[in-house]
């Protein structure tokens, strides 16, 4: 029996990393293999946009031909020109020529050219569970109906439930039937997913209070889900408050073509109460109706892909991530490219937070491991190649990067008024990094309600994670009006600090939101006091940690940068994160007190009240310089 086990074990391990080994190497072929352009069989074949010279080349002609074709429309081109798709279309059938583009997989096309290229067998297909997402407008109870969802349904077969919040949970019915529940903030954001490509719903459910009707966002909710085309579930919720009237909700909804089947239509209605758990089992059995009319299917038996639902910094943990597996299966220690990002998985939970080795098709889990934090809507696809995933993360993170690129140029915080008055600023624009997906969305809310007459202001990058490098460079790239870094309990590292002073790129640091507010406020308005300045004079890396029975936790540091002074003030940075901003209390080279440690040596150091110093930590020092005006 034991013999049995193993030998049924083993192939199967062999499968994984050979599979593995076989998509890496295809993939690898794929990116190196240039598709044949020109014209091919009478029909002109090309890849992407060409230059007047190139495209004449590539159909036999002269340049002459072509630009005499524009000049007879009155456009004086030159070879240079890039043409647009739509010209090249035009001139090929000019020519006698059918045209047809050919996608080949690039490092910048990666996920949408893998999506178009990667078909499964029929036979390869098993059932999956139904992705639902629910849409409403304000407070007509899709919270309660979510939990509600959650209480009653047993999870993963087990009493306990869904224990935390992870953007996606799945419940399982009395028979063993599961159905993904996506928890999208909003409207906004199932949209946005939907515009990148990412779409991950397969059953929109529409929650009308019957009490309150149709509503401006249950219009709303109606578009993004037609824009969808994906099945809808109308869900009349609060049919037990004394003024329910399910029977208006039909006949308003009509006029939107949701209409009951009692009404000829085709769309599913289901009366009910989320609070008192009345029409529940209706509204589950309809779901799974649906999904098994649809017959929604994957391939388990293949490298995982799917989407990131959500995504934030944890301090103790680095990035977290809730994914949703769409087709293949994940396995820990799997390394996943997610957007810009990759990482191999060291852990993953499910909704109860039990950890898990496997997630399938249609499972929604949350992965650690990512070296940054991915964004909500991201593609993720297992490449276990570490070379292969940082190059196509690389080249994905410039992609993003030129799509984000604006063609502005730089002053400095403290000329924004000069520069107003002047009427030389048209634009203040702002990268803003925070440590959660929260403080991100409430700097954005106050930022965006800031007005300074004649400014425009720009967020062109909002996201948790802390600065990085490509922070920095998205900074250079702006050449209009101001540019300006805002860490939100985020600090960058040395690298990053150094970068952002040859590029002449101002880093604001701050962990209050209304203090951002007042300085772009009070710079405005040319009233921001530069009289101190934080000056960052180094940093040291926490190698080692020793107890002492007298003292408390003593760092055992290596500065990496600059140098810290026994007067420094310091910050305590862990993952990216400040953790504690304080002052040393010691700082030793083995048992003599010095003044002043330099780069590349080695100590001990302690910090006041402050003793929780870890392995890993970066200690910052810092000192207020007075700024000449
Ligand atoms: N009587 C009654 N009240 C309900 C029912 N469902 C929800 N409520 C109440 O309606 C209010 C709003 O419910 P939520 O679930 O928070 O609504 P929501 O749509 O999630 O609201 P937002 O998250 O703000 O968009 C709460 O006070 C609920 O207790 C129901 O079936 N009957």
């Amino acid at each position: 029996m034991a013999k049995n086990i193993k030998t049924n074990k083993k192939p199967q391990q062999v499968n994984k990393k050979e599979m593995s080994k076989q998509h890496a190497k295809q993939i690898k072929q794929q990116l190196n293999e240039t598709v044949a352009t020109g014209i091919i069989d009478g029909v002109f074949v090309y890849t992407e946009a060409l230059s007047i010279a190139d495209f004449a080349n590539q159909i036999g002609k002269s340049v002459a031909e072509i630009l005499k074709y524009f000049f007879a429309q009155g456009l004086m081109l030159n070879q240079n020109v890039v043409l647009s798709e739509e010209q090249m279309a035009e001139l090929a059938l000019e020519f006698g020529f059918d045209f047809r583009k050919e996608e080949s997989l690039t490092k910048e096309n990666f996920f949408e050219a893998l999506d178009a290229s990667e078909e499964d067998k029929p036979e390869d297909l098993e059932h999956r569970a139904p992705i639902v997402t629910i849409m409403g407008h304000v407070d007509h109870g899709k919270t309660t109906l979510l939990d509600s969802i959650k209480n009653t349904n047993v999870v993963g077969g087990e009493a306990g439930g869904i224990t935390q919040a992870i953007g996606a949970y799945q419940v399982k019915n009395k028979d063993g039937k599961k159905i993904t529940f996506i928890d999208t903030p909003g409207h906004e954001a199932f949209s946005e997913m939907r515009s990148r490509g990412a779409n991950v719903t397969d059953i929109v459910i529409l929650i009308v209070a019957a009490d309150d009707g149709v509503m401006p966002q249950t219009e709303e909710a109606i578009d993004h889900a037609k824009l969808a085309n994906v099945p809808i579930i109308v869900f009349i919720n609060k049919c037990d408050k004394p003024g329910a009237d399910p029977e208006r909700v039909k006949a308003e909804l009509m006029k939107y073509e949701i209409v009951a089947e009692e009404y000829g239509g085709d769309i599913p209605f289901v009366q009910g109460s989320a609070k008192q758990k009345i029409g529940l089992d209706q509204l589950e059995e309809t779901i799974l109706l649906i999904a098994e009319m649809q017959d929604y299917k994957a391939n388990p038996n293949k490298l995982a892909k799917g989407v990131v639902i959500e995504a934030h910094l944890d301090k103790a943990k680095g990035p977290v991530a809730s994914i949703l597996v769409k087709e293949g299966t994940l396995d820990i220690r799997d390394m996943i490219i997610a957007g810009t990002t990759y990482g191999n998985i060291k852990h993953m939970e499910d909704e109860t937070n039990k950890k898990v080795l496997k997630a399938g098709p249609s499972k929604p889990v949350v992965v650690y491991g990512l070296n940054e934090v991915p964004s909500a809507g991201d593609k993720f696809i297992v490449m276990n190649d570490e070379k292969m995933a940082r190059t196509i993360a690389e080249a994905q993170a410039e992609k993003k990067l030129a799509a984000e690129r604006q063609s502005n140029q730089i002053f400095s915080l403290d000329s924004i008024k000069k520069h107003i008055d002047d009427g030389e600023l048209k634009a203040i624009n702002l990268i803003v990094k925070a440590d959660t997906q929260g403080s991100v969305e409430a700097l954005k809310g106050s930022l965006t309600k800031i007005d300074i007459p004649g400014v425009k202001l720009n967020i062109i990058r909002a996201s948790v994670g802390t600065i990085t490098l490509s922070d920095v460079t998205l900074a250079s790239t702006v050449t209009d009006g101001i540019v300006l870094i805002y860490g939100f309990n985020v600090r960058p590292d040395a690298v990053v600090r150094k970068k952002a002073e040859e590029e002449g790129i101002e880093i604001r640091l701050h962990n209050i939101i209304y203090k951002v507010i007042e300085e772009l406020e009070d710079a405005a308005k040319g009233m921001l006091d530069p009289e101190y300045k934080e000056v960052v004079t180094g940093s040291a890396e926490i190698r080692a940690t020793f107890k002492h029975s007298d003292i408390g936790t003593i760092g055992g540091f290596h500065i990496t940068d600059g140098s810290i002074e026994r007067k420094s003030k310091v910050r305590i940075i862990r993952n990216g994160i400040v953790i504690y901003t304080g002052e040393l209390a010691t700082l030793k080279h083995l048992k003599d007190d010095i003044k002043e440690a330099k780069i590349n040596s080695e100590g001990g150091l302690t910090i006041k009240n402050f003793n929780d110093i870890k392995e890993g930590d970066i200690v910052e020092g810092y000192k207020e310089e007075e700024v000449k005006k």
